[in-house]
């Protein structure tokens, strides 16, 4: 069969109004399938996103040729059959909403495509249920959560039909549920209905999926190959700034200390046959010391106290977004929120810097109300600093330096003291000052934007800083670092609060966590409490750190009596490192 895309040597250059040319694709030969599922990594600003622009003939190459079936993109003649051939979603979604009603946005591709009315229907009742939201479907698209929005626009592609479906980190805003939902529907898509996909993803297990795994970096492919072969490559990868799957890199370890142990281990089936044959009819020991008691860490800092908020309050599209919320942040504390695509979290982490107000219920943060309408909120927003989501929204000065001084201006600072101010912020989130100061604030890569957002909320040294999805878009070392730039920030005495979807990092750095599912505070305790009640979460669309789903099979398989209390990748180190070998 004729290949559906081949890419043929193409360079592409950007040229930012003013600035440097940048070389974001510099030779680039691939050939797509028919059938095949590509997935895509690399580091930040490697060039995926780029690619995948060209596609569909959204960029068109500087230099050589984009084809699709039998048509050059630069044809223009073609550009709709190309559009309607290969149908993209992106990163973030709030550039890809155009309707004002979910089902009308849903409608809007095939309408365009001239699809009949009867099928029309059909087609996007069909998408909406792949993606679960149909309840949503007469919403205005801007009142939904940041998730559902992310779902509407992989809906309005599906209702397309496309034959190739590129998927540019579709799933970063989703909770565990909605991600493993949208990625059963593409494997189905693409192995029932032979729809090409090729997706691009910051998350190496989700490449395992993928027939072959391209690699970028500086705008060429560096590697490429079946999943298999290369993850095998760890040294390569940490070069490249990824990093291997969870299990992988467990696998690895305990294969130096055990020789006869697989190191090229990707799925959890295969960790549990390995251990199965390494321990030969042996039982695994359980014992693992618990846990240290979390420190006694003082009265708190803020108190949500059956807090209830509505948006549109007063009119008849009213929607309680918070029916009872609970959430106490002690001194030195780092809370973790997690909960379901729309559950609330966004909305209730706003109320502690007072960005919203309650409509029922208690909220006091540092000392004051926030039920009375006297507490000065801009002087509290000093002191509880708050990271949005899409940092993007966050951002405004033409230029990094001002974005970040912007805060400590207001705050009638000192020249000197603003600069050095900005100085330690943006050393703080590992900015070079000389090298960033003067950039322009939206030429920036997806992680650099995340790092000035930081920065610029850090240089009002808040008491309290406020995360919501810190690492989503990230690449695997640029997450590495930012926590361990976020671990500095607690350690100076900075109490935490995280949002996030990733269940591995929560259980990493979090001493408490909430969970949050429709408006209220269902579970609260240490990761270890939480992360111990497997189906809870999963009922409730979130899941456990792979982990624990492997110490859960491991007792399933009866290779274990109790699965003990594990939930981070060297906890699992260290159980099954003592248990297979004695001791590592
Ligand atoms: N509109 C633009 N103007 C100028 N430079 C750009 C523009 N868009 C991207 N770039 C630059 O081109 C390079 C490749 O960017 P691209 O968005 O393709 O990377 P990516 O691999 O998708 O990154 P990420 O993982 O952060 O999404 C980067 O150096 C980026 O800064
Ligand atoms: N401005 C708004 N107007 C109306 N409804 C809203 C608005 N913002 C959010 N909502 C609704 O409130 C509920 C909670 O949204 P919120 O953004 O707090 O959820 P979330 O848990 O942060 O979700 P996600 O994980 O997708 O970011 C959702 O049902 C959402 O549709």
């Amino acid at each position: 069969m004729a290949p559906i895309i081949r890419v043929e040597n193409v360079h592409f250059t950007y040229q930012p109004e003013g600035g440097q040319p940048i070389h974001a694709l510099r030779g680039i030969n691939l050939t797509v399938e028919p059938g095949e599922y590509l997935a895509i990594v690399g580091h930040n600003g490697s060039g995926k996103s780029t690619l995948a622009k060209h596609l569909n003939a959204l960029l068109l190459p500087t230099q050589g040729d984009v084809w699709v079936r039998d048509w050059n993109t630069r044809d223009r003649r073609h550009t709709l059959e190309i559009r309607a051939t290969v149908g993209m979603v992106f990163q973030t979604p709030d550039n890809q909403i155009v309707a004002t009603i979910v089902e009308e946005d849903v409608a809007f591709g095939p309408e365009n495509l001239g699809v009949p009315h009867d099928e029309l229907v059909q087609r996007v009742d069909w998408s909406l249920e792949q993606v679960r939201m149909i309840p949503y479907r007469h919403r205005a698209p801007h009142l939904l959560s940041g998730g559902q929005k992310q779902r509407v626009c992989i809906a309005g592609v599906l209702a397309m039909k496309p034959e190739v479906l590129v998927l540019d980190e579709s799933t970063a805003m989703l909770d565990p549920r909605g991600r493993a939902e949208v990625l059963e529907t593409v494997r189905r898509l693409n192995r029932e209905a032979g729809v090409t996909v090729i997706a691009i993803t910051h998350f190496m297990h989700e490449a395992l999926d993928a027939d072959r795994v391209i690699v970028m970096a500086d705008g060429q492919i560096a590697l490429e190959g079946p999943p298999r072969a290369v993850f095998s490559q760890v040294e390569r990868l940490r070069e490249l700034q990824l990093d291997v799957p969870p299990l992988t890199a467990l696998a690895r370890t305990l294969h130096r200390h055990l020789p006869d142990f697989p190191a090229d281990i990707l799925t959890l089936d295969e960790m549990v046959e390995a251990v199965r044959r390494q321990l030969n009819g042996r039982p695994l020991a359980a014992a693992l010391p618990s846990p240290p008691p979390p420190t006694d860490t003082g009265e708190p800092l803020a108190v949500a106290e059956h807090l209830v908020h509505d948006y549109m309050r007063g009119t008849p599209l009213a929607v309680r977004a918070l029916h009872d919320v609970n959430l106490e942040i002690r001194p030195g504390e780092i809370v973790g929120i997690l909960g379901h695509t729309g559950s609330g979290k966004s909305t209730a982490v706003q109320h502690l810097n007072g960005l919203l107000r309650p409509h029922g219920g208690r909220v006091v943060v540092l000392g004051h109300d926030l039920g009375d309408n006297r507490v000065d909120v801009r002087a509290l927003r000093r002191r509880v600093g708050l990271v949005f989501q899409f940092p993007e929204a966050q951002l405004f000065e033409r230029y990094v330096g001002d974005d970040i001084a912007y805060g400590p201006r207001n705050l009638k600072l000192s020249r000197e003291e603003v600069r050095e101010r900005v100085r330690r912020a943006m050393a703080a989130v590992g900015l070079d000052f000389d090298t960033f100061k003067d950039r322009f604030t939206f030429s920036l890569s997806g992680g650099e934007m995340r790092r000035v957002a930081l920065a610029g909320v850090l240089a009002l040294e808040p008491e309290i800083l406020i995360l919501d999805e810190p690492t989503a878009g990230l690449d695997p070392q640029g997450r590495r670092q930012l926590w361990e730039q976020i671990l500095k920030l607690h350690d100076t005495g900075m109490a935490l609060v995280i949002i996030s979807h990733n269940m591995e990092e929560l259980a990493e750095v979090c001493h408490r966590l909430y969970v949050i599912a429709e408006g209220r505070t269902v579970l609260e305790g240490t990761p270890a409490q939480i992360f111990g009640q497997p189906r809870r979460l999963r009922e409730m669309g979130l899941d456990v750190p792979v982990v624990t789903s492997l110490v859960d099979r491991l007792a399933e398989a009866r290779l274990v009596e109790a699965a003990p209390p594990i939930y981070t990748v060297e906890q699992a180190t260290r159980w099954l490192g003592e248990a297979l070998h004695g001791k590592l």
